[in-house]
């Protein structure tokens, strides 16, 4: 599959961008109000007693700001922050590398932890506990166990899936953090100041046409911002106003909800092969040649969650919003007036 423009996962062209529009502190953090709430006061819980924060677990879909709000936690907290991931900590002498370059009161971030060994995270949990390392030196009958103590440290865990955390390592974070997706008022905010940062010309409600079609998502918000500044550079004033936003994501096919080619394609293939469902995954799959885990893992989620596809025990069904948003009749006696026939 191509890369979307409307994926939330990160992609190359993201790199830069994200750096240079990263906020440094929570205030500057849009939106996650009762995240951000929380973070707040165990912060300035653990400053007054001058010790380091508990570990935090944040979780959520991706591109919502995990790794922007860790990089935050580190600075309030004036300590440093190193960064990996799950898979990147392959062995268990990768991580206690990791462990014993740290600082008193830094913070590990460590992005995808589900995807952690269990090995690696056995020696995590004495690291988190009792802030100690267990060595075995040698093999067999001879071998013995050494304790190295550490610095006290701030785990930060990152992960889209808390359910496929062990619960013994998901017991050791005191702080627990859900992320959500964002409204379409926090993400116009976002992209208002995404915008003076990188020297855009917006109008407020430019902003807001970028917001509604950003599925809720900061990354994607941001890249959308990019494209459409590019089309209003060259096919316009090179002001972004709502009318130039609509006109630039319309010829990027991203619709008035943010769905794009490969959403309407699996909404269409399921109405007008299967008219509109119970059909199985692997046969919406081959029916529009993608890999199954894509179409489960990539396409359906955002489909589920604007309630225009719904998984029943008999298969996937497309809902009446779906047919409502794509301008199709439900039925053939169906005379109502579809919400609209052209979608840009
Ligand atoms: N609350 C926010 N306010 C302002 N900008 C934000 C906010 N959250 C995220 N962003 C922007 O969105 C981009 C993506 O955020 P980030 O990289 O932190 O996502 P993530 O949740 O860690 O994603 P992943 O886990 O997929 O890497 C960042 O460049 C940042 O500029």
């Amino acid at each position: 599959m191509t890369e979307r423009l409307v994926s939330a996962v990160i992609q190359n062209e993201d790199n830069d961008l994200e750096t240079s529009l990263r906020p440094q502190k929570l205030k500057e953090y849009i939106g996650q109000h009762k995240a951000k709430e929380t973070i707040a006061i165990f912060i300035e819980a653990a400053r007054r007693r001058g010790e380091p924060l508990d570990h935090v677990l944040l979780f959520g879909p991706p591109g919502l700001g995990k790794t922007t709000l860790s990089n935050i936690i580190a600075n309030e907290m004036g300590v440093n922050i190193r960064t990996t991931s799950g898979p990147a900590i392959e062995r268990q002498g990768d991580l206690a590398a990791i462990l014993t370059n740290l600082n008193a009161g830094d913070v590990l971030f460590i992005d995808e932890i589900h995807r952690l060994s269990r090995a690696v995270e056995e020696i995590l949990y004495p690291a988190m506990e009792d802030f100690a390392l267990d060595i075995v030196l040698g093999k067999g009958p001879g071998a013995r166990s050494i304790r190295l103590d550490l610095p006290k440290f701030t785990l930060i865990g990152a992960t889209t899936r808390a359910g496929m955390l062990a619960s013994p390592l998901r017991d050791r974070f005191g702080i627990i953090s859900r992320l959500e997706y964002y409204q379409p008022e926090d993400l116009t905010k976002i992209i208002l100041r995404a915008a003076s940062i990188l020297n855009v010309p917006i109008d407020l409600s430019g902003a807001e046409e970028i917001a509604r079609r950003s599925r809720g998502t900061p990354r994607i918000a941001n890249r959308l911002l990019k494209r459409v500044r590019d089309f209003a550079q060259v096919r316009a004033q090179g002001e972004i106003t709502a009318d130039v936003a609509a006109r630039a994501l319309a010829f990027f096919e991203v619709d008035p909800l943010g769905l794009d080619h490969s959403d309407r394609t699996l909404l269409l293939a399921v109405i007008e092969k299967f008219n509109g469902g119970p059909v199985g995954l692997d046969t919406i799959a081959a029916a529009i040649s993608e890999e199954t885990e894509t179409v489960e893992d990539v396409i359906e989620p955002f489909l589920m969650q604007m309630g225009f596809l719904s998984r029943t025990p008999r298969g996937r069904v497309v809902t009446p919003a779906a047919y409502r948003h794509l301008g199709i009749p439900l039925n053939k006696e169906d005379t109502a007036q579809p919400e609209q026939r052209t979608l840009f």
